[in-house]
C-alpha cells in the first residue's frame, strides 16, 4: 500500500483528493493536514466521508510526513516550495496541486504570483503534471508541479495540432476563451465568491494578464518546440464545478487540408482520460461532473478557415486532485485509472 499525506484537507482539491484516494485500492491514508481543525475527524467536517475516511486532521508540525511514501500539497502557492526539499530528501515524492513548480523561470514566477522562489534549485528537476504530455517523465519523477485547471483544458484543446513539429494551426493569435465555476477559486471565505455575488452573474476577471498566461503558453511552446502566443480571457460562472474553454485557432494550409476530427481521435484513442466527440458535438460541462475525464469537440465554422476547439473537464478532478491521483498511479507504476473510475454525476 502507498502511504499517502495530504496538507491541505480542508480545501476543495483537498477533500476531492479525499474522496478519490478513499476508494483508491492502494492507498493508506496515513496523514491529513488543517491548521484550523486539527483534531477533528476529517468525517466530522464533511460527512460524505463517513465511513470511508476514518482518520483525523493533524497540524502541519505534527502530522508525519517524513513516513509517507508521498505527500499531496493542496495548499495555496507558496507553502509546498518551503517543505519540498525536506520530503524530497527523505525519499518522499511530492505533487503539488499549486503553481509552485508549474513555472521553470523563478522571475516569471515571482512576476505573476508576488512571492519570491525559495526552492529555485528544484525548479529544473520538477516535471509538469500533464500525463498526456508529459507521461514517461512523470513515471520517473520525485516531485510534479501539477498543471493549473484553465491550462490542463487549453493545452489538452490544442495538443494534437501543434506536437511533432506539426503546423496545422497560426501559433500566434490563439484565443482561450475560458469559463468556471465558482469552485476553481476555492474554499476560502472572499466576496467576489458569495452566492450573492456569484449566483445569477456572469463575468470575465483578469483580462489583463492571468497567471495562466505564462504556464499556458510556458506548455505548449514546449510541446511545440516554438514560441506558441495565445490570449487567455477567464470568466467566472454560477456554476460550481466545471470547467469550459472555447479556443479559436486560425489554421494554416495544411491544417485546412487536414482531416482534423480524425486527427484528434487517431491522438487521444488511447488516452484513458479524454473522449474526443463525434463531429458537431458540443460537450457540457455536466457530463464530466466528477469524473477525471475531458471530453473534446472540433468544430470548422463558416468558411472552415477558424477551427474552433471545445474542451470541458471537472476543475476538481481532471483539472487537480484527480490528474494529481492519475499522476500518483504513474509514479507507482501503477495502471493509471486506479481510483478514478468514476461515472460522471448527472443532473
Ligand atoms: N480549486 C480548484 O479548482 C483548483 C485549485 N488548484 C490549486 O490547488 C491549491 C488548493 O486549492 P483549493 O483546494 O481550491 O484551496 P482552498 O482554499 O479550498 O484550501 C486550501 C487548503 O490549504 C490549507 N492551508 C492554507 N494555508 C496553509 C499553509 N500556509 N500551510 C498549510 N496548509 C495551508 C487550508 O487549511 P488550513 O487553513 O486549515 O490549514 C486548506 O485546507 C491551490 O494552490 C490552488 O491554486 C489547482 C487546480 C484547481
Ligand atoms: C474561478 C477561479 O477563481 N479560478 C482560479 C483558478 C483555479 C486555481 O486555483 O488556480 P490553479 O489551477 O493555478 O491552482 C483563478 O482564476 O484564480
Amino acid at each position: 500500500m502507498i502511504k499517502v499525506g495530504i496538507v491541505g484537507g480542508t480545501g476543495y482539491t483537498g477533500v476531492e483528493l479525499l474522496r478519490l484516494l478513499s476508494r483508491h485500492p492502494d492507498v493508506e491514508l496515513k496523514a491529513v493536514t488543517s491548521r484550523k481543525e486539527a483534531g477533528m475527524k476529517v468525517s466530522e467536517m464533511f460527512p460524505s466521508l463517513r465511513g470511508h475516511v476514518e482518520i483525523a486532521f493533524s497540524s502541519p508540525e505534527d502530522a508525519k510526513l517524513t513516513e509517507c511514501d508521498v505527500v499531496f500539497f493542496a495548499t495555496p502557492h507558496g507553502v509546498a516550495m518551503a517543505q519540498a526539499r525536506e520530503l524530497l530528501d527523505a525519499g518522499v515524492k511530492v505533487i503539488d496541486l499549486a503553481a509552485d513548480f508549474r513555472l521553470k523561470d523563478p522571475v516569471e514566477f515571482e512576476k505573476w504570483y508576488a512571492m519570491a522562489h525559495s526552492c529555485t534549485d528544484l525548479l529544473a528537476e520538477a516535471v509538469y503534471g500533464l500525463p498526456e504530455v508529459n507521461r514517461a517523465a512523470i513515471q520517473n519523477a520525485r516531485l510534479i508541479g501539477m498543471a493549473g485547471c484553465y491550462p490542463t483544458s487549453v493545452q489538452l484543446g490544442l495538443l494534437p495540432l501543434i506536437e511533432n513539429g506539426l503546423q496545422l494551426i497560426e501559433t500566434s493569435g490563439i484565443i482561450a476563451d475560458c469559463k468556471s465555476g465558482v469552485s476553481g477559486a476555492g474554499r476560502k471565505a472572499e466576496v467576489g465568491t458569495l452566492f450573492a455575488e456569484s449566483s445569477d452573474n456572469f463575468k470575465a476577471y483578469a483580462v489583463k494578464g492571468h497567471r495562466h498566461s505564462p504556464e499556458i503558453m510556458q506548455g505548449l511552446s514546449a510541446i511545440h518546440g516554438a514560441p506558441v502566443e495565445l490570449t487567455f480571457v477567464p470568466h467566472l460562472t454560477p456554476m460550481i464545478r466545471g470547467i469550459h474553454s472555447t479556443i479559436y485557432a486560425r489554421l494554416t494550409d495544411a491544417g485546412k487540408a487536414a482531416d482534423v476530427q480524425k486527427l484528434f481521435e487517431d491522438r487521444f484513442a488511447a488516452e484513458p482520460f479524454v473522449d474526443v466527440m463525434p463531429a458537431g458535438s458540443c460537450p457540457e460541462t455536466r457530463s464530466v461532473r466528477g469524473s477525471n475525464t475531458a471530453r473534446i469537440a472540433v468544430h470548422r465554422p463558416g468558411n472552415g478557415d477558424l477551427l474552433v476547439i471545445l474542451v470541458v473537464e471537472d476543475n476538481l478532478v481532471k483539472g487537480a486532485s484527480g490528474q494529481s491521483v492519475q499522476v500518483m498511479n504513474l509514479m507507482f507504476g501503477l495502471p493509471e485509472q486506479h481510483g478514478l473510475d468514476v461515472v460522471p454525476l448527472l443532473p
